[in-house]
């Protein structure tokens, strides 16, 4: 529908597309007094290439914006022409010939990419809805006829905004993967000081994941904090391209997101100080009144907690970060998480031990979620299968563990 502002919106657009048009009776002039020829190729190339860059910028596909700049140019030159052939047999009228200081070809140029700029900034805010009567009324000139100013009208009508069919264009045209990580466990996502300022950093197996998987994109990872409890909040959000932090695959987060191949197999295993693990060696007896289980909030080691025990006293610890201090500090007895988390943080900490270090009471895999979006999953699924193959996945759960 032809709202005012839209009418509005056309009608300067199709006024820079007329000026530029009547530019060119300067530029005939230039190329009269010099004896150049109308046509200069090179130019054409250098006039399309800043029409692409623009146009991708302002998000409109080179595909629409080429052929509209062809045609422009197209008639650009039939209008020199006709300056030219009238100029040949009338003689320049007096006004031009007496004009002493002409416009340098250069400057005229400089004007002309102006020009199109604007055009194409205009065409990026009124890519739909033209109007061929407005069109026909506004751009005019004495070389061309209707059926020139109608292709000119098609090659517009073409010009359409950039719509991305998956997340992998977007990631690859702007070159910034948006990572959603937690930040909050070793060792797949903590924040770690750096040795020299001290400053915190983010690091773990995620994130140097993240990096790799960024880098075959040409891309850089941008970390975004998430939460446990907000993980699918978040990444119903759509500001995050994947969530990369250790995140146990299971169903009732793919019945709203997508997860990718696993990278990672483990399960759930009791922590405790290692003086006490003999009491704590088993879910019956662990799952007793006087023992106080620790947990963090929201994530699958608070249903793991949920669903196996009945008996055992639970705390809610909300800092996953220094849940582990709680249990050195004697203010809880055990933990039930991932194994792998087990393991860093037994060989962190001398007094923590796993309590059953050759089992585990449960199975998860680690997978990195994201939005139903398949296209981006199969790229996800082929670049894991890439470092799972060249030992590189190994490599970097090496370096964290
Ligand atoms: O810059 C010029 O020489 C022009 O004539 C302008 C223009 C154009 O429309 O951009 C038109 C024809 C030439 O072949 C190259 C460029």
């Amino acid at each position: 529908a032809q709202t005012p502002d839209n009418v509005q919106g056309n009608n300067q657009l199709y006024q820079l597309i007329n000026t530029r048009l009547a530019q060119m009776q300067a530029v005939a002039l230039y190329k009269w007094q010099h004896q150049k020829p109308v046509e200069d190729i090179k130019r054409e190339q250098v006039v399309i290439e800043k029409s692409v860059a623009q146009a991708m910028e302002q998000g409109l596909t080179a595909e629409g914006i080429t052929p509209f700049f062809q045609i422009q140019i197209s008639l650009a030159k039939k209008i020199q022409n006709y300056y030219h052939k009238r100029w040949a047999k009338q003689g320049l009228p007096e006004s031009m010939g007496t004009e002493t200081e002409l416009l340098s070809l250069e400057k005229i140029r400089a004007g002309l990419i102006t020009l199109g700029a604007g055009i194409i900034a205009h065409m990026a805010v009124s890519t739909e809805d033209h109007d061929f009567e407005q069109f026909m009324q506004i751009v005019r000139h004495p070389a061309l006829n209707m059926k020139d100013k109608a292709v000119l009208f098609q090659a517009l009508s073409r010009v359409k905004p950039v719509s991305y069919s998956s997340r992998l264009d977007r990631i690859v045209a702007e070159k910034i993967l948006y990572v959603g990580s937690t930040g909050d466990y070793q060792p797949f996502s903590y924040y770690q000081a750096d040795t020299d300022s001290g400053e915190k950093i983010l690091t773990g197996i995620d994130i140097a994941l993240a990096c790799d998987l960024a880098k075959t994109l040409g891309a850089t990872a941008v970390f975004i904090p998430t939460s446990w409890p907000g993980l699918l909040t978040d990444l119903g959000s759509g500001n995050y391209d994947i969530m990369m932090s250790g995140i146990s695959k299971k169903l009732f987060r793919q019945q709203l997101g997508l997860f990718s191949d696993s990278y990672h197999q483990g399960g759930k295993t009791p922590v405790s100080l290692c003086r006490k693990k003999h009491l704590f060696d088993s879910l019956e007896k662990i799952d007793r009144p006087d023992t106080r289980l620790i947990v963090n909030r929201g994530g699958t080691n608070q249903r793991f907690v949920k669903e196996y025990i009945r008996q055992a006293q639970v705390f809610v610890h909300e800092d996953n970060a220094t849940i582990f201090e709680q249990i050195l500090a004697g203010k809880a007895d055990v933990m039930i998480t991932d194994k792998i988390e087990v393991v860093v943080q037994a060989k962190k900490h001398a007094d923590l031990c796993a309590t059953m270090p050759d089992d585990t009471l449960s199975y998860s895999a680690k997978a990195f979620l994201i939005n139903r979006d398949l296209i981006w999953l199969e790229y996800i699924n082929a670049w894991l299968e890439q470092v799972k193959s060249d030992g590189s996945l190994k490599q970097v759960f090496n370096r964290y563990l």
